[in-house]
């Protein structure tokens, strides 16, 4: 499931307010700009399938993000601990980091971390199969795939070149709980 905490960035994160539902998720997401939908993530997908064989089962949705939002681009990204690079891969999104446009995310399979860092707090969003997220441009925030991670997600571009990241330099993110689930 979905999962939600808030912590705050000046304190230790033993104390947090903790989200299960969807609702109140969505709606405490929504005070950091955060943008959480739950999407048709239904489409069966062959263990070998390739990333147009995603981008094809999933091209209703891409579709509307792409004319209600925006985006130019879609992307797959597919990670399991059987990807032979999947260490290097965890620690490409484990700093603090921002991009120049927005960050889309549909979870197609599986889950991961994503903490956002706004106002004064990090809201560490666990999404899964299903969860739709946007990043606003600018938002400081990082990702955590986990040391066994099983995740593919659509991603979404305004830029056609594709992933470009800002590090911002902070530590932040190494003080607080990292994503531990097990495929
Ligand atoms: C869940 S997609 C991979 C992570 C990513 O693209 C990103 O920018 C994380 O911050
Ligand atoms: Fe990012
Ligand atoms: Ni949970």
């Amino acid at each position: 499931m979905s999962h939600l905490r808030i912590y705050r960035d000046d304190t230790r994160p033993d104390v947090f307010e903790d989200h299960t539902t969807f609702e109140t998720i969505r709606d405490a997401a929504a005070e950091a700009n955060i943008r959480f939908e739950r999407w048709d993530a239904s489409q069966p997908l062959a263990e070998a399938a390739t990333q147009a064989d995603i981008l094809t089962a999933y091209a209703e949705a891409i579709t509307r993000l792409e004319r209600d939002c925006g985006f130019a681009t879609a992307d797959v990204v597919s990670v399991s601990a059987s990807t032979p690079n999947h260490p290097e891969l965890r620690k490409k999104f484990l700093n603090e980091h921002t991009h120049s446009e927005d960050e889309a995310r549909f979870f197609v399979e599986g889950s991961g971390l994503f903490c956002i860092h706004h106002g004064g707090a990090i809201y560490a969003l666990e999404c899964t199969k299903g969860d739709l997220i946007n990043v606003p441009a600018g938002t400081r925030h990082w990702f955590d795939m986990g040391p066994s991670p099983r995740f593919v997600a659509i991603r979404l571009f305004t830029d056609p070149k594709g992933w470009i990241a800002d590090f911002t330099g902070s530590d932040v993110a190494a003080r607080f709980p990292r994503f531990e689930k097990a495929a």
